[in-house]
């Protein structure tokens, strides 16, 4: 027994693994439980998750975790927030809850030839303008129309309304209430390319562009509401979902990234640079995306994302395609070693590259080597190359017209390199702060529950209880940062060409 709560349980459904985290009321974390899943790779470029094998590996974790904190079935846990790796696509049967086929992920480029198509055909303008998203494979509409084609009936059937879509936090919430339950919250409804990001309701003209029936969809709620209950079978007692957020919006609460201008970035397999922009959407210019940041009581709160597909990772593929290095941790060591880059970058274009530059067919390539190259400039270029990409996020955000940011929030696992952290302060010019608890994604989920139930009673309430661990001021001078930036571009010109 770990104490009487009360307790928020956060379920983070993330592309490798669940984590079920159970925090106390001042959101430290009390218990954690997680489970990686399956990969399927079914043809190249393609990704797929079982969704049957998320929600059992999600219930084990949530149950695990709650055994942990000693809260299973004694009503201490008030509330469940869930939040999620978006834009993954899920179909099941109404009737029965079961998939229609496996869920198409995030990272699936299957549907390149179908953006393409509609490009040509003049339609991202009015993509772009409605959802303030891009005519890209990433988000979930044209994975939806490829399912309800590769499905036998399955587009007759979503017609007559017998079955339902999701993205993952829309389907682990049905699964949780029994089946009771089709909602998605504004974040998540942002990332499919179907919702108004203006009116806040999905988009008659885009349903009818990519051939999604509107009897599939879900409500769209807030992130911080109780959508219902859980079934009390399955974790001993009904216990309230109060909170929903993509897992990067999630991260926004639990930054307490509160004010327009303020920047959290997350560096997970990829990294994700988000920035409050206020109560009206930021339009971008330099192929940003215009997101839903939360939408709380009703009011919707805007954001302004840099998306790059590849951060930790590199630092992976280091670690086991590579072997350079045995564990990620030993890359800051390696980079400390050297006095400089010695002219070496890596562009890490391993799944094309993403904000700004959005080149799916862009691949990776390792620059400027000598016979006097060694592995420590290679960890030291692989651990460089993120914060360079960083760098262009933020100034596309600051050439979009947004304000420069006072400091950047950092978390996600490589988030523990102080190395990395440090030359990310030089490299962008501005305090780095790193927040004591890095599992911020949960954190903002257990927060936005917390809300949802009436725990919290605003924003201020959950912006008191974070807490820094330490911040990262930049020493390097302007000359030698902008010698690098400028190598940094020129790499970069030799892999997209430009
Ligand atoms: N000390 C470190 N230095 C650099 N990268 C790291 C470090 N620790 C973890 N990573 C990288 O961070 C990633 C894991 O972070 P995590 O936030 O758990 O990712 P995700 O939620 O996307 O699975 C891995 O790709 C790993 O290579
Ligand atoms: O699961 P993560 O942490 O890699 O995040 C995935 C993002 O939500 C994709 O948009």
């Amino acid at each position: 027994m770990t104490g009487s709560g009360p307790f928020i349980l956060a379920i983070d459904q993330g592309t490798t693994s669940t984590r079920t985290i159970v925090f106390d009321q001042a959101l430290n974390r009390v218990a954690v439980s997680q489970q990686e899943f399956a990969q399927h790779y079914p043809q190249p470029g393609w990704v797929e998750h079982d969704a049957d094998e998320i929600w059992n590996k999600t219930l084990a974790t949530a149950r695990a975790a709650l055994q942990e904190a000693g809260a299973k079935g004694n009503g201490s846990a008030k509330a469940i927030g869930i939040t999620n790796q978006r834009e993954t696509v899920v179909i099941w049967d109404r009737a029965t809850g079961t998939p229609i086929h496996k869920a198409i992920v995030w990272q699936d480029r299957r549907t390149a030839d179908t953006c393409e198509k509609l490009r040509a055909a003049g339609h991202e303008d009015t993509v772009r303008d409605t959802t303030g998203l891009l005519l890209d494979p990433y988000f979930s509409a044209t994975k939806i129309a490829w399912m309800l084609d590769a499905v036998p009936n399955a587009r007759e059937r979503a017609e007559r309304g017998e079955l339902a879509f999701g993205t993952i936090d829309c389907f682990l919430l049905w699964r949780l209430t029994g089946g009771k339950v089709h909602a998605t919250d504004a974040t998540n409804a942002s990332r499919t390319l179907l919702l108004d990001i203006e009116t806040g309701d999905w988009s008659d003209t885009l349903c009818d562009l990519f051939r999604v029936p509107r009897a599939l969809l879900p409500r769209i709620g807030d992130s911080a509401e109780v959508y219902g209950t859980t079934d009390p079978d399955l974790l001993g007692e009904a216990i309230p979902i109060a909170g929903m957020a993509g897992d990067q919006q999630a991260a926004l609460v639990g930054q307490a990234c509160f004010k327009p201008g303020m920047v959290k970035s997350t560096y997970g397999t990829g990294c994700f640079a988000v920035m409050n922009t206020g109560d009206t959407p930021l339009r971008s210019t330099h192929r940003l995306l215009t997101t839903v940041g939360y939408r709380i009581g009703g009011k919707t709160t805007y954001a302004l994302e840099g998306s790059i597909f590849v951060a930790g990772a590199a630092v992976k593929w280091l670690r086991d395609a590579m072997a350079l290095v045995e564990n990620a941790a030993e890359t800051a060591e390696l980079a400390a070693t050297l006095d400089d880059n010695g002219g070496v970058y890596l562009v890490p274009a391993f799944a094309g590259l993403g904000a700004p530059h959005w080149d799916p067919h862009a691949r990776a390539a390792l620059l400027g080597m000598t016979l006097g190259t060694t592995r420590a400039h290679v960890a030291r270029a692989t651990l460089e190359a993120v914060v360079y990409q960083t760098m262009d996020l933020i100034e596309a955000m600051i050439a979009d017209g947004a304000p420069e940011p006072d400091a950047i929030r950092v978390d996600g696992g490589m988030a523990a390199n102080d190395w990395f952290c440090a030359f990310l302060a030089d490299m962008l010019d501005t305090r780095i702060d790193r927040p004591e608890e890095l599992e911020t994604t949960a954190l903002g989920a257990a927060a936005l529950a917390g809300l949802g139930i009436g725990l919290y009673a605003d924003l201020a309430a959950i912006e008191a209880m974070s807490a820094l661990d330490q911040s990262f001021t930049p020493t390097m001078a302007a000359d030698d940062r902008a010698k690098l930036a400028k190598g940094w571009k020129a790499a970069l010109g030799r892999v997209t060409g430009n």
